[in-house]
């Protein structure tokens, strides 16, 4: 038996669809939703992700600005930069393009965007609310596994979820979404630290790889019938490789692949959050 694929690329493009009218309303009451990058330096994935989200604004009639800084800008001219699109009444929401080279300090960059124009739901302010249940920003790789699930039916409420990795985009927030009433979800957070990472995955219902480990989740490793989202993302010399073993679909009862699975969702979730800001402004 084959896992049910979880397509990312298919259902970014059926949310593209729903908000493209909503896009249009908006620009119809001249207030047009506007999103910007920040995106420093050269590193190839980064540069293409960011190309991706400007082509996706292209499709649903949102604008965008770019702002492309040399890999040995300063702390102080990325501030400038940001301070600008605070300013900026054309910028409904942004994002700074994350990892930043090393001789930045990312945390006061990211508290540095305005809250109410914070596309990434990574600024301190949402991801407070987002610990107290208060409406906010959801950072977008987060929402865009739940939406995935959800638009797949795959059962949460009460499933065991083993989350693997623990940073900020996705590994942390993560839980905290499973966790709401609304999913219902038990969620086990697993780390370099984690004694028996192969038992905390086998008892899972489903199992969120972001570890940036090339195939570290192994088909024995999964419960047959699990859902398996492939989340991390290492570029290697024979091309990019996921965190799950290819192997996983003959034992996942759903899998999410990478490439084609989260990473479109994340796209779709951002400009989700640019439309919801631009409503929001509106009243
Ligand atoms: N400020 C942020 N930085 C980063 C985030 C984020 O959510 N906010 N997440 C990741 C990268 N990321 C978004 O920026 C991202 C990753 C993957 C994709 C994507 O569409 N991937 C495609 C494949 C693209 C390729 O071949 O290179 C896929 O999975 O099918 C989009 C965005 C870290 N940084």
């Amino acid at each position: 038996m084959s896992a049910t694929i979880l397509d990312g690329r298919a259902t970014k493009d059926a949310i593209f669809d729903e908000l493209r009218p909503r896009v249009a309303r908006l620009a119809e009451q001249g207030h047009t939703p506007g999103l910007a990058t920040v995106l420093v330096g050269d590193d190839p994935g980064s540069q293409s992700y960011v190309r991706a989200k400007h082509n996706d604004c292209a499709k649903v009639g949102i604008k965008s600005i770019r702002k492309d800084l040399p890999a040995d800008v300063s702390q102080a001219d990325v501030e400038a930069v940001l301070d600008e699109l605070n300013a900026d009444p054309a910028c409904t929401g942004y994002i700074v393009q994350l990892p930043l080279p090393k001789h930045l300090d990312a945390g006061p960059l990211l508290e540095r965007i305005a809250p109410a124009k914070d596309a990434d739901g990574l600024h301190p302010i949402s991801l407070g609310r987002l610990v107290l249940g208060e409406e906010a920003p959801l950072p977008c790789t987060p929402r865009g596994i739940i939406e995935l699930l959800h638009r797949y039916d795959v059962p949460l409420n009460g499933a065991q979820v083993a989350v693997v990795g623990r940073g900020i985009t996705v590994g942390r927030p993560i839980g905290l979404l499973l966790t709401r009433r609304s999913e219902n979800a038990t969620v086990t957070l697993c780390h370099t630290g984690t004694k028996d990472l192969a038992a905390e995955v086998h008892r899972a219902d489903v199992v969120i790889a972001a570890a940036g480990k090339p195939h570290l989740i192994t088909a024995d490793m999964v419960k047959p019938g699990a859902a398996v989202l492939d989340v991390g993302v290492t570029r290697t010399d024979a091309g990019l490789a996921g965190d799950v073993h290819p192997d996983v679909v003959q034992v996942a009862g759903f899998l999410s692949p990478n490439p084609g699975g989260v990473g479109p969702m994340t796209r779709a979730m951002l400009l989700t959050n640019v439309v919801e800001a631009a409503e929001r402004n509106v009243g």
